[in-house]
């Protein structure tokens, strides 16, 4: 074992918390309850084998909070793209505020950061236990989202003119920033508000998030696609079945889900970038499995071979690349190479795109967001800011944002995790070109 890494993981607080938390029964963490906790290289990237030890304030209901609840108004808004499970947090910090801490009043910010600034004209919208009741049964967000900076100022007039004490924030890697900008302008204004981040995305990219909540709905939707590829693959002399998978930066999706499905023969990620040409290169590679077997499926992660598909698209109004096609790019590569030997194929091509990622969550994700939204008021009320709930190694915690914004979580594909999946899928090492792609700030 070695000796913890200076992670700074204390939470900042508003102030001294005076008030009996209303909560009628419930087991109390004191905030110096630390969950010890070893941190392997699939969460945190580090030289082969190393664990490294780490304390964590655990998740729970404060004995004593700081806002009095009867004159504090909460806020939700969420931010990004669609996840399965937003609605069941928004859910569960609605009915906690209301039913456990008796709070003022929840109110939704439409379509993201833009919800904040007037110019929009989005409408507030009141949150109560009646209008979120069965907001779960459906996917996506019944606050709408949006991408694209909006001013951390404009944000903290509009918290000041609604009188609102704490805002959770719902989104990934882009809104955590964001919940930190907005923290910066409370804090440099000496506000006592809190910002409470809860981390969502399909991609699973969140440093110190193992699985965020979304992941694992998106992956079982995903694994749908790829059982019809691998079936359309069997139906047809050289069978190739193509699926693309969500995963701008990290193809954490696309891994886990050919984990899931053993039928998977190659599968293309963001971090192992890959050569298509030569006697080790995919083409080849591919050429020889269906010569061996007659048919190969084939999962693509979104963001998986970028520097091949040689186009510069730009970026989204949040700065976020937008990517080339990489199955246009595989797909005219193998009609190019086959054509050339004359070898007959039959490609058949999935693209479920949004549908993994705008069902409602699985039962496993809604339990998941259920805690969330709960341990998310259960922070805020006791004046812990600047800060997300995560759930690491099974554990609730909550981490400061800084910590979960150091840099984009990616799959470490030295580790255990990744070996696992070449395993599965079988596909010659010597196709990857070895160094991982460069990080992104
Ligand atoms: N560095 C930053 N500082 C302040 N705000 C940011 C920053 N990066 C992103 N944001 C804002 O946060 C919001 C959400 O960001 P973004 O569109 O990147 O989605 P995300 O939260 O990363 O979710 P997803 O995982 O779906 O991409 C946007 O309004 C964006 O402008
Ligand atoms: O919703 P948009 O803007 O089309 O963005 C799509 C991107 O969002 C994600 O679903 C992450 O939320 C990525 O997997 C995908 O690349
Ligand atoms: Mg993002």
């Amino acid at each position: 074992m070695d000796h913890a890494p200076a992670f700074n993981t204390s939470i900042p607080t508003l102030g001294s918390c005076r008030v009996d938390n209303p909560l009628p029964y419930c087991r109390y963490v004191d905030d110096s309850s630390k969950m010890p906790l070893y941190l392997s290289d699939e969460i945190i990237e580090m030289p082969d084998g190393q664990n490294i030890a780490c304390e964590f304030e655990e998740a729970g209901p404060r004995k004593r909070i700081y806002f009095d609840p009867p004159k504090t108004k909460c806020a939700i808004v969420t931010c990004g793209g669609l996840c399965p499970g937003i609605n069941d947090v928004i859910r569960a910090i609605v009915m906690s505020a209301h039913h456990n801490y008796h709070c003022a009043g929840t109110f939704g910010i439409r379509y993201g950061l833009q919800g904040f600034i007037p110019r929009y004209r989005h409408e507030i919208m009141e949150l109560t236990p009646d209008s979120v009741r069965e907001i779960h049964e459906f996917g996506g967000t019944i606050l709408a989202s949006s991408r694209g900076p909006q001013p951390p100022e404009e944000v903290v007039d509009a918290l000041e003119r609604m009188n609102i004490s704490i805002l959770f924030m719902i989104g990934g890697d882009g809104t955590m920033k964001a919940a930190q900008a907005v923290t910066g302008e409370v804090l440099r204004r000496g506000l006592k508000i809190a910002v409470v981040g809860i981390p969502k995305t399909i991609d699973n990219d969140i440093n110190f998030v193992t699985r965020s909540f979304g992941f694992d709905t998106a992956v079982e939707k995903a694994t749908e696609a790829i059982r019809c590829a691998h079936i359309e693959a069997l139906g047809a002399p050289g069978g190739v079945g193509m699926v693309k998978l969500m995963g701008r930066e990290s193809g954490f999706i696309a891994a886990q889900a050919s984990l899931a499905l053993k039928e998977v023969n190659f599968v293309l990620v963001p971090e192992a970038p890959f050569e298509l040409h030569g006697p080790d290169g995919f083409l080849a590679q591919l050429k020889s499995r269906l010569e061996l077997r007659q048919h190969a499926v084939v999962v693509v992660a979104e963001g998986a071979g970028q520097e091949l598909c040689r186009v510069d698209n730009g970026h989204d109004p949040s700065g976020n690349p937008i990517l080339g096609d990489i199955c246009d790019v595989l797909r005219m590569e193998i009609r190019k190479y086959f054509g050339s030997i004359n070898f007959p194929y039959n490609l058949k091509y999935i693209d479920p795109s949004y549908i993994i990622r705008s069902v409602p969550a699985n039962a496993n994700d809604r339990t998941y967001c259920g805690f969330l939204g709960q341990h998310a008021v259960h922070a805020a009320m006791a004046g812990k800011t600047g800060m997300v709930v995560s759930r690491l190694q099974d554990r609730y915690l909550y981490l400061p944002l800084e910590l979960v914004t150091a840099k984009r979580r990616k799959l470490n594909i030295r580790s255990n995790y990744w070996r696992s999946v070449m395993e599965s899928t079988g596909q010659p090492q010597g196709m990857f070109n070895c160094a991982p792609k460069a990080e992104t700030p």
